[in-house]
C-alpha cells in the first residue's frame, strides 16, 4: 500500500493579506472529495499546476477533523500491532508544529496529544473489556535531531554529548543506542514529560544559539499490551520534521547557514529517498542522513501518514512548488504493512550471560522504523518521581480523561525491547539464499527440520508452533518406535524363534531399524508438509487483512474503486466469506458495475430498510453490539472465520447494512435522522444509552469524544467519523428510530 499523503494548507496568520494566496484546494470532480492542490506556474501566472494527494485540507480545516480523518482511523491498527508513522514535512512556518504539537487551546491540541489521549482511552477499554486480563503499558522515548546529530530530549541538555547518541542497525531496525524510554500512565504523566522534553529542546538551543524548531523532533510512543503470556507490542512515531528553507532568501548567519544546511541535506536525502523508492531503485540512499535512516521511509512496514503542510502565499511560491513535487512522488511509495508479531513471555532464563544483544527478542523483521535501545530509564524514572514537585508550566493543555478509572500499568521493567526475555512464536526458517527481499511475518513459518535451533523449552500456548525440529523429530522417532516395537512383539509371538545371525544384531533388529528411520522419514515430511501448508495459510491469512484494511481506508476517504480492487483482492485469501462477498456486491452497485440483485438476501435488507436485520436474531446483534469502526470490525468478523479452519463453512446470516446518504432520505426518514442527532447533540447519557445498538461503553464514549468538541454534529456523515461509531453503529440507531418517528 501507498504511504498515505495528505495536505494540509494553513490558514492567513494576522499579517498576512488575502490577495497573495496562490495555493488552493480542489477535487477531480463535483461531488468528490478534495485530493489536488492547485498552484500557478512561477512563470506564467496563467498557467496552473496541479498536485494530487490521498487528500487535501483547506484552510478552514480544524486540528479535530484532520485528527479524526488522518490519524484516529489508524488507531485500531496500532491495537493490533501494527506500527504508525506520521510526519509533518514542509517549509518553514507552515504549520507542522502546529499540525502535530498544536496550540494551547483545547480546540487547538494538534496530532501529539490527542494520540496520547486516545491511545489511552482505548487502553483503558481495553483493559475493562478484558476484566484486567490484557493490561496496556505506554511508554514514551523523545528525541531530536539536530545538525544530523541525535539528542535525547528525555535527559537534561547537560548529559548531552558533543557527538550525540550513535544509531546502529541490528536485525534490519536502525536503533538508537542509549536513549531512555519512560514508562507513560496516563494524560497527566505525558504532559509533565512532554512539556519538559520540550523546554529541554528550548533550552539545548538556546545554549547553541540556535532554535529549536531548526531540529526534526521524533515522539515515540511504544504500546505493550500483554494478555497472560502473551505480548503484543506496536509503537506510533509522530515527527516533526524541521522546516526547509531557502538560505538566498533569509538572511542566515553562519551558526544558521550550519544548521540549513544539515536540514537541507537531510530532506534532500528524504527527497533522494522517496525519489529512489517511487522509480523501483534498488539502492535508496537512507544511509545518508540519520533522520532518513530513522524514518526508514517505504521500509518501514507499518501504516505511514505523510502531512505535508503549505502556506497559501506567494512568498513561498518557489518553497511550495519543491515540497508539492518531494511529496507527490511519495504517494507512489509501496510499503507492505507487517503487524508486529505476539511474542511469549518466559521466565527469566538463569543464564546471566543474558545482556544487550543477545537478549532473545521478537523474531526478525526486515527493516522496521524502530528506535530505541534504552540504558537509563530507571534512574531517569526515580529522577522525574523526585521532581514530581516543580511541575513545568503548562505549554499546551491535555484534555484529562473524565474518570480515575482502571491504571494503565507502567512497563515494569524500563529497557525498551529489552524488558522481557522473548520467545519467538514459531521456529524460523532458514535464510534462503539470495532471498533479499523482505519477508512477511507470519503466525508460524515452515520449518527446515533440521538443526535450525538447538533445542529450546517448549512453548507454553499449545496452540502454538513452538518446537524446534530437533524436538519433533525425536518426538516422531519415539511414537514410531513405539508403533514398530508393539507390531514386532506381536508378529514376534505369532511367527516362530529365527535364528540369530553370529556375530551381527539379530535380522529383524536391523530390519526394524530400517524401517524406523523409513518411517520416521516419512512421518517428517509428512509433518513438514503440514507445517508448511499451515504457516502458509497463516500468512496468507495476514495478506488478507492487509488488504481488508487497506480496503477499510479506501473506502473512508471516498476511494470506492480502489477499496473494490483491494476487496476483491482480499477474496482470494478469504474465499466464499459472505460477509465480504456482501461489501463488494453493494460497491459494485455503488459503482453502477452490477445492478442490485433483489433476490440476494442483502440486497433484500437493503431495500427494505433493515427492519429484518433487527428481527434476524439476537445472536448477530450481539455481535455488532460493541462494534466500533465498523468496517474494521467487520473485516475481523471475515478473517475470525478462517478458510483453512474450515469454520467459514458455518452459514451465518448476512447483514448488509446500505449506506446513507440523507440526500436520498424521504421525509420520515429524515425525521429520524433528525431527532438521532438531537439525541446525539444532546449529549444526555441516558438518551444516547436508549439508542438502539448503544450499551453503556459505547453511549459513554460518545458522550466523551463530544465532549471534546465544541461544535454540534450535523450530519450522519459527522457522525460516522466520531471515534467509536462507524457506519454500522450510525445505521442501527438510526434504524431503531424509523418506527418511532412513522406512527
Ligand atoms: N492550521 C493552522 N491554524 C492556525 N494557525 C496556524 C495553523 N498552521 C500554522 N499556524 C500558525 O502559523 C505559524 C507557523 O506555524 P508553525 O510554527 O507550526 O510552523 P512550522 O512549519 O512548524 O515552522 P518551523 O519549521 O519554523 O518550525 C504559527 O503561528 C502557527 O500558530
Amino acid at each position: 500500500m501507498s504511504v498515505r499523503v495528505v495536505a494540509r494548507i494553513r490558514p492567513l496568520l494576522e499579517k498576512e493579506l488575502d490577495k497573495d494566496v496562490i495555493v488552493t484546494a480542489d477535487r477531480v470532480e463535483d461531488a468528490k472529495p478534495l485530493t489536488l492542490v492547485k498552484i500557478p506556474s512561477p512563470k506564467n501566472g496563467a498557467e496552473e499546476f496541479s498536485f494530487a494527494f490521498n487528500s487535501v485540507y483547506e484552510q478552514t480545516t480544524s486540528q479535530e477533523e484532520l485528527f479524526t480523518a488522518e490519524v484516529a482511523p489508524h488507531l485500531k491498527a496500532l491495537f493490533q500491532g501494527f506500527d504508525v508513522t506520521i510526519f509533518a514535512y514542509g517549509v518553514t512556518g507552515t504549520g507542522k508544529t502546529h499540525t502535530m504539537r498544536g496550540g494551547l487551546r483545547l480546540a487547538d491540541r494538534g496530532v501529539i496529544p490527542r494520540l496520547l489521549s486516545n491511545v489511552f482511552r482505548r487502553g483503558k477499554k481495553i483493559i475493562k473489556d478484558t476484566n484486567g486480563e490484557t493490561t496496556v503499558a505506554v511508554a514514551l522515548s523523545y528525541y531530536e535531531i539536530y545538525n544530523d546529530k541525535v539528542f535525547d530530549l528525555l535527559e537534561p541538555p547537560e548529559k548531552r554529548t558533543a557527538t550525540g547518541l550513535r544509531l546502529c542497525e541490528k536485525d534490519g531496525k536502525t536503533l538508537v543506542v542509549g536513549l531512555s524510554e519512560r514508562s507513560c500512565d496516563d494524560l497527566k504523566d505525558f504532559e509533565r514529560l512532554y512539556i519538559e522534553a520540550n523546554n529541554n529542546r528550548v533550552t539545548a538551543a538556546t545554549k547553541l544559539n540556535a532554535h529549536s524548531s531548526r531540529s526534526h523532533a521524533i515522539l515515540r510512543v511504544k504500546v505493550t499490551q500483554t494478555t497472560g503470556n502473551m505480548v503484543k507490542e506496536s509503537t506510533a512515531s509522530a515527527i516533526d520534521l524541521a522546516g526547509s528553507e531557502d538560505n538566498r532568501r533569509t538572511d542566515n548567519g553562519k551558526e544558521r547557514l550550519i544548521e540549513s544546511a544539515a536540514i537541507n541535506k537531510s530532506l534532500f536525502v528524504l527527497s533522494q529517498c522517496i525519489d529512489a523508492i517511487s522509480r523501483g531503485d534498488k539502492r535508496i540512499p537512507y544511509r545518508e542522513s540519520k533522520m532518513t535512516r530513522i524514518l526508514s521511509l517505504g521500509q518501514n512496514q507499518g501504516i505511514t501518514i505523510m502531512i505535508l503542510n503549505l502556506a497559501p502565499l506567494r512568498s513561498y511560491h518557489l518553497d511550495t512548488l519543491s515540497s508539492l513535487n518531494v511529496s507527490s512522488r511519495a504517494k507512489r511509495i509501496e510499503v507492505r504493512e507487517i503487524e508486529n508479531e505476539i511474542v511469549y513471555k518466559q521466565a527469566p532464563r538463569t543464564n546471566s550471560g543474558l545482556s544487550g544483544s543477545n537478549i532473545p527478542r521478537q523474531p526478525l523483521r526486515p527493516l522496521n522504523n524502530a528506535h530505541n535501545i534504552h540504558s537509563g530509564a530507571a534512574a531517569a524514572k526515580a529522577a522525574e518521581k523526585a521532581e514530581k514537585a516543580d511541575k513545568p508550566v503548562k505549554a499546551f493543555a491535555v484534555f484529562p480523561d473524565k474518570k480515575p478509572a482502571p491504571a494503565i500499568r507502567s512497563i515494569v521493567a524500563p529497557s525498551a525491547n529489552t524488558s522481557l526475555p522473548r520467545q519467538p512464536l514459531q521456529v524460523k526458517r532458514p535464510s534462503e539464499v539470495g532471498d533479499s527481499l523482505p519477508r512477511p511475518s507470519k503466525l508460524a513459518r515452515p520449518t527446515g527440520l533440521t538443526g535450525i535451533r538447538p533445542p529450546q523449552p517448549a512453548s507454553p500456548s499449545p496452540k502454538q508452533i513452538s518446537m524446534t525440529a530437533d524436538q519433533i523429530e525425536a518426538m516422531v522417532e519415539k511414537k514410531v518406535a513405539e508403533i514398530l516395537a508393539s507390531r514386532a512383539a506381536t508378529e514376534a509371538a505369532a511367527a516362530p524363534p529365527s535364528q540369530p545371525t553370529s556375530g551381527s544384531e539379530p535380522a529383524t533388529s536391523t530390519a526394524a531399524q530400517h524401517e524406523i528411520s523409513e518411517e520416521v522419514q516419512r512421518r517428517l515430511e509428512a509433518l513438514e508438509r503440514r507445517i508448511e501448508k499451515e504457516s502458509r495459510s497463516d500468512s496468507g491469512r495476514s495478506e488478507g487483512l492487509r488488504l481488508l484494511l487497506q480496503a477499510r481506508q479506501a473506502k473512508e476517504h471516498g476511494d470506492d474503486e480502489g477499496a473494490l480492487k483491494l476487496y476483491e483482492e482480499a477474496l482470494v485469501y478469504f474465499p466464499g466469506q459472505a460477509k465480504l462477498l456482501g461489501k463488494i456486491e453493494r460497491l459494485r452497485v455503488k459503482l453502477g458495475l452490477a445492478e442490485a440483485d433483489l433476490n440476494q438476501p442483502e440486497m433484500k435488507d437493503c431495500k427494505e430498510g433493515k427492519r429484518s436485520v433487527r428481527a434476524s436474531g439476537t445472536d448477530e446483534d450481539d455481535e455488532y453490539q460493541e462494534g466500533t469502526e465498523a468496517d474494521i470490525d467487520d473485516d475481523e468478523n471475515v478473517c475470525g472465520r478462517s478458510p483453512v479452519r474450515g469454520k467459514g463453512s458455518k452459514k451465518r446470516p448476512v447483514k448488509v447494512w446500505p449506506v446513507l446518504e440523507e440526500a436520498e432520505l424521504d421525509e420520515t426518514a429524515l425525521l429520524a435522522v433528525k431527532q438521532l442527532l438531537e439525541i446525539v447533540n444532546s449529549r444526555d447519557l441516558s438518551l444516547i444509552k436508549g439508542l438502539h445498538g448503544f450499551g453503556a461503553k459505547k453511549a459513554q464514549d460518545l458522550v466523551d469524544s463530544l465532549a471534546s468538541r465544541g461544535d454540534e454534529v450535523e450530519s450522519l456523515a459527522q457522525l460516522r467519523m466520531l471515534p467509536g461509531m462507524g457506519g454500522r453503529t450510525v445505521e442501527r440507531a438510526y434504524q431503531g428510530l424509523v418506527p418511532t418517528v412513522s406512527v
